[in-house]
């Protein structure tokens, strides 16, 4: 999966602003072939991070959405029937073994632990798998990287991973943006000016601490980009923040008049 043209500099890359020091962290991760895991809450810019990363380091991204369906064979291939044969078709992880490509399981903890498993090989000195149903053992391509996403707070007792898995990863994490940072974000992705941007993260900062009285998730900045596309797009400003973040955050008629009485403090 890769962002649309409209999201690609002229030369391909994915627009990233790092908060510290993991494009350099993550580089030597993959020199090394230490496969690495991303903590931090949804819309924070995990998935934008490797899709850069990918970019800078030239290879080839395979990504994997986890559900709780995904079964070891989703992840490693079947055979098809085509007329009256049969053919192995690789899945994403076979795939990215054999291109030497950037594998990300985003939210993994979704997957079954069964699933999860599968993994393990590729992880370690081995970086090998055997595909028992092919009698193929498959070595990993220079370059090969796994990379994992979860967002702790989703996290409950029955959803974590198991610690012979987190242990085969360096950990990098992630967070909202500083308000700096958020702003030229909004300025490079959403099209909008520097004072509405600023607007629009100090109205995510009066939102953010709502989380203590029932709001279930905080305003990404996936949010607020989308807010700041619809004003550049010339919906009125408001509105545009109803409908990019106060109402797909709750349903709670409370929650959403008092959302509405920020938004209108910050838009008058
Ligand atoms: N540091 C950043 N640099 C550039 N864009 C960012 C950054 N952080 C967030 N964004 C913006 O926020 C959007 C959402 O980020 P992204 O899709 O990477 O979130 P995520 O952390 O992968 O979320 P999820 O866990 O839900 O998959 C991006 O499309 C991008 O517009």
């Amino acid at each position: 999966m890769h962002p649309p043209d409209s999201l690609l500099h002229r030369d391909g890359e994915p627009f990233y602003l790092p908060h510290g020091d993991e494009v350099e962290v993550f580089t030597q991760c993959h020199r090394q072939g230490i496969p690495v895991m991303l903590k931090g809450p949804t819309g924070c810019g995990k998935t934008r991070f490797v899709e850069h990363m990918a970019w800078r380091l030239a290879r080839p991204l395979v990504t994997v959405a986890c559900h709780d369906d995904l079964t070891a064979n989703d992840l490693l291939g079947r055979y098809l029937i085509h007329g009256d044969e049969t053919r192995w078709q690789d899945g994403p992880l076979t795939r990215a073994l054999r291109a030497g490509a950037i594998l990300y399981l985003d939210e993994v903890v979704e997957a079954r632990q069964d699933t999860t498993v599968v993994i393990h090989p590729v992880t370690d000195h081995r970086r090998t798998l055997s595909l028992e149903k092919t009698g193929e053992v498959i070595e990993a391509g220079r370059g090969f990287q796994l990379v994992i996403s979860f967002n702790p707070t989703y996290q409950h007792a029955l959803k974590d991973l198991k610690p012979s898995t987190r242990q085969r990863f360096a950990a990098l994490e992630f967070d909202f943006p500083d308000r700096e940072r958020e702003a030229a974000i909004l300025i490079a992705e959403g099209g909008v000016d520097r004072g509405c941007a600023v607007t629009l993260v100090e109205l995510a900062a009066r939102i953010r601490p709502l989380r203590d009285r029932g709001l279930p998730e905080a305003p990404s900045t996936r949010v607020l980009v989308a807010a700041a596309r619809l004003m550049a797009a010339g919906i009125p400003e408001r509105r545009a923040c109803e409908a990019a973040i106060a109402i797909p955050l709750t349903d709670d008629p409370i929650l959403l008049e008092t959302l509405g009485v920020l938004i209108a403090g910050s838009f008058p």
